[in-house]
């Protein structure tokens, strides 16, 4: 696919045949002379022709193939003449990360980071299914449909300032659990509580590097600091949800006047009853991500005080942040010069709201909101903020992670006769897994250079470095 540099960190795939707006990536000239993403980028081109896109279809550096809609994309549509789909959120509705610090250093915890990583492996279930600590009737699983975070922390599982540092409060107002299948509501009501399998992990780490000392501090960040770092979503819950509703988007958009140039691309009018369906759908199960990431921080919290056998003040664990990277969202955005009510789909991309913002809770009102970019679990992670260039560039987005370079399959092939967690551990870094590919499928090589990542978007100003995180033990599912 021709790409066309309109700037340092941009290229355009021009519009041409059926896309109503170009495509647009965004990434370094390094990045660009290496990229091997033909399927990606075709795939941006293909969301550039649903109905009521704005500006352009979008992929951040860290992207790759994904169903229908590329990972690391980003798409708005105008409220009343656009589209939402179901592949533009992706299978783990409101897969996210939290970051948590502590008050502790890592000398304090380093005589005991096995004991730390063994214990936080007990008492974080992981796993293709596995069940948690919290089980729901239906009727209480309807009140964490509704509620999210809030729910979790009502039950004690949590504090009140988890949620006000968490995207939208934790909560989606938009959440009707009338619209969820009984096959979903099932399997929602033995999970939360747990990681998920594979790429969900739950990371001891460091302060390695502060780049914008004032937001460090704002993000109550300082080096050597010992910091979680947690990477689950909506568990079978979520996925259910996206599968039932692409089932029934396959049919329904066959009754709309909209020619897709590839089937993973089934969407509906956001203004019709499908839509809103499938938006309040989607809302229960982002507000189940939440409670359920709430949970995890709060066993993480009781695991730290247990094995150091510290109080909550000692370690004073508090809540940086929590993103969702998998989502579609009502937001207002200035397009050409005019305020529209827009859907913004970020599949594999994350808000970056910059200062100001009335959607950025008042804690980071001056600094714009953290975004929090895991990289991989060798290497590192990082801590950024919202910018106003990504508000005028990328409907206030920007990257999600270090994004895949390997398949799963050619990250098996890749590691074939090593041990990569005896890799690990000879760079200081204890992991623990459940499932028997998991570190073959997971190992560092499989993910994108993070740093040429997070380097990408800060040069194209989509958000800024605040700090970098190095790994010290992880879970993983
Ligand atoms: N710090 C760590 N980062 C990790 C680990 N495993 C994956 N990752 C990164 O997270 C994103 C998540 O993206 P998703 O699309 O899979 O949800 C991924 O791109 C990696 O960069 C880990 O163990 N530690
Ligand atoms: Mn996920
Ligand atoms: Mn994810």
């Amino acid at each position: 696919m021709q790409l066309k540099q309109i700037s340092p960190y941009c290229y355009e795939i021009p519009q041409s045949g059926s896309m109503n707006v170009p495509g647009r990536v965004f990434m370094s000239e390094r990045m660009a002379s290496a990229l091997s993403e033909e399927e990606a980028l075709k795939q941006v081109a293909n969301v550039a022709t649903l109905p009521g896109i704005l500006t352009a279809a979008m992929a951040m550096p860290d992207m790759h193939w994904g169903y229908g809609f590329p990972i690391g994309g980003v798409a708005a549509f105008d409220w009343d003449t656009g589209v939402i789909s179901p592949g533009g959120v992706g299978y783990d509705i409101n897969c996210g990360v939290r970051l948590a610090g502590t008050g502790l250093e890592k000398k304090e915890i380093l005589p005991a980071v096995e004991r730390l990583v063994t214990a936080l492996f007990q008492n974080i279930p992981s796993g293709v299914g596995s069940t948690g600590s919290v089980k729901l009737s239906v009727k209480e699983e309807m009140r964490v449909l509704r509620e999210g975070g809030r729910w979790a922390v009502r039950q004690g599982l949590g504090e009140p300032s988890d949620v006000e540092r968490t995207e939208d409060g934790g909560c989606m107002a938009e959440a009707d659990p009338s619209v969820i299948s009984e096959r979903a509501l099932m399997r929602g009501t033995r999970q939360l509580g747990t990681l998920g399998s594979g790429n969900h992990f739950l990371e001891v780490g460091v302060v390695d590097e502060i780049f914008d000392e004032r937001a460090a501090r704002a993000f109550g960040l300082f080096p050597d600091q010992v910091t979680v770092l947690l990477h689950s979503g909506s568990r079978g819950l979520g996925y259910q949800v996206c599968d039932d509703s692409l089932a029934f988007m396959a049919r329904h958009v066959r009754t709309l006047d909209i020619q897709l140039p590839d089937r993973q691309l089934a969407c509906a009018m956001i203004r019709s009853e499908a839509g809103r369906r499938y938006f309040a759908a989607m809302a229960c199960a982002a507000n189940y991500a939440w409670a359920n990431r709430q949970i995890l921080l709060h066993r993480a919290r009781e695991t730290f005080q247990q094995v150091l056998g510290i109080g909550p003040r000692d370690l004073a664990m508090h809540q940086v942040y929590d993103i969702c990277h998998n989502i579609a969202k009502r937001e207002e955005h200035t397009v050409d010069g005019k305020k529209r009510i827009v859907c913004v789909h970020r599949k594999g991309a994350t808000r970056a709201f910059p200062p100001g913002h009335p959607a950025v809770c008042e804690a980071y009102r001056q600094t714009g909101q953290p975004i929090l970019i895991p990289g991989d679990m060798g290497t590192a992670s990082y801590v950024m903020a919202g910018t106003r260039t990504a508000m005028a560039q990328s409907f206030g987005s920007t990257c999600h992670g270090a994004g895949r370079v390997l398949s799963r399959k050619a990250a098996k092939k890749r590691s074939r006769g090593r041990a990569i967690h005896r890799e690990l551990a000879d760079k200081g870094i204890l992991v623990k897994w459940t499932g028997r590919s998991t570190l073959a499928e997971e190992m560092p090589e499989a993910y994108k250079d993070i740093d040429q990542v997070v380097d990408a978007v800060h040069g194209a100003g989509l958000s800024k470095k605040v700090a970098r995180l190095r790994p010290v033990c992880v879970i993983k599912g």
